[in-house]
């Protein structure tokens, strides 16, 4: 029996199953998900086996993921609902399903884990909020689940109350880091650096930066200051970015995750 099975091997889906390979073996691991041609090619690349339903899938694990669209969900629930094992440990990766929802679809008694990770997943620096009642679970299963998000890169536990902002945290912030990068890259592009270049140096700078912010302890602020010479160019270009509305246009996005969370319900 495979120990742990996903339904849904997209973007997120592939991403974790790539991280968990580096410490399972391929026959640990099932998937289903919607197209055969798509499931052979990913089993062929793996070596991990596939099944053609989310019940054949639930069935045969122990530890079921799932890593469907949220508006495929209703779905899911349809053809397991009442199937999940008391055994069973189910991990969700769907924005905007609270574990009330989750139990709602699949059945009252099923153990439930909410997360919500991120694609940098896939190369091994995912970052992933993840809520579930510590009580439910025994100390085995929990460093199964810890080690599972572990396996593609860092979680921090978070009340679920807090799930629909970690959504911006983790979740969504790499699409806006891309479109930082790829605008800062436009900018060096506009006034002469190669794009190859530009895309390299930026997010190397990018990197960088994180790393400070992770690794130093000071808070973001003073380590933009150590950055912005007095009579420099860098508050120049601050400046230019706080005319434009940069910081405000941030929170508004933030802010619009979190109202969507609230309508992915089917
Ligand atoms: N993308 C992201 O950055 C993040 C996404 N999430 C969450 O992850 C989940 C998946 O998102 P993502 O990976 O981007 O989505 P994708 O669309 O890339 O992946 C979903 C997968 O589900 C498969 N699928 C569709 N219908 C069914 C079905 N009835 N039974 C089994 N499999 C099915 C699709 O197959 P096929 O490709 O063949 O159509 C696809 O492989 C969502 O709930 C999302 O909220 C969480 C964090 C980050
Ligand atoms: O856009 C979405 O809804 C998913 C969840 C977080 C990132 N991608």
């Amino acid at each position: 029996m495979a120990k742990i099975g996903f339904i849904g091997m997209g973007n997120m889906g592939t991403a974790i199953m790539r991280g968990l390979l580096k410490t399972y073996k391929p026959e640990e691991l099932l998937f289903t998900s919607a197209h055969e041609a798509k499931m052979q090619k990913i089993t062929e690349e793996t070596g991990v086996a596939h099944v053609s339903t989310a019940t054949d899938c639930a069935e045969q694990v122990k530890y079921l993921v799932l890593a469907v669209k949220p508006q495929v969900l209703p779905t899911v629930f349809k053809e397991l609902n009442g199937k999940i094992r008391k055994d069973q440990v189910v991990i969700s990766i769907a924005a905007g399903y609270a574990i009330a929802d989750l139990q709602a679809g699949l059945g009252d008694s099923a153990r439930i884990v909410r997360s919500m990770p991120n694609t940098p997943a896939m190369v091994g620096e995912g970052m992933s909020g993840v809520s579930y009642d510590e009580a439910l679970f025994t100390d085995e299963e929990k460093d199964v689940i810890d080690g599972f998000f572990t396996s593609f890169g860092k979680m921090e536990k978070v009340d679920e109350k807090l799930m629909d902002v970690v959504g911006s945290a983790s979740g969504c912030s790499p699409a806006y880091v891309y479109m930082f990068i790829e605008a800062l890259a436009d900018g060096c592009v506009k006034n002469g650096l190669p794009r190859q270049a530009a895309y390299k140096m930026v997010a190397q700078a990018v990197l960088g930066s994180a790393k400070m912010v992770l690794e130093t302890g000071k808070h973001p602020g003073e380590l933009k200051d150590m950055v912005c010479s007095p009579g420099g160019t860098t508050i120049e270009g601050l400046a230019a970015l706080e005319e434009n509305g940069f910081r405000g246009a941030i929170i508004k996005a933030c802010d619009a995750n979190f109202e969507k969370n609230k309508k992915l319900k089917g």
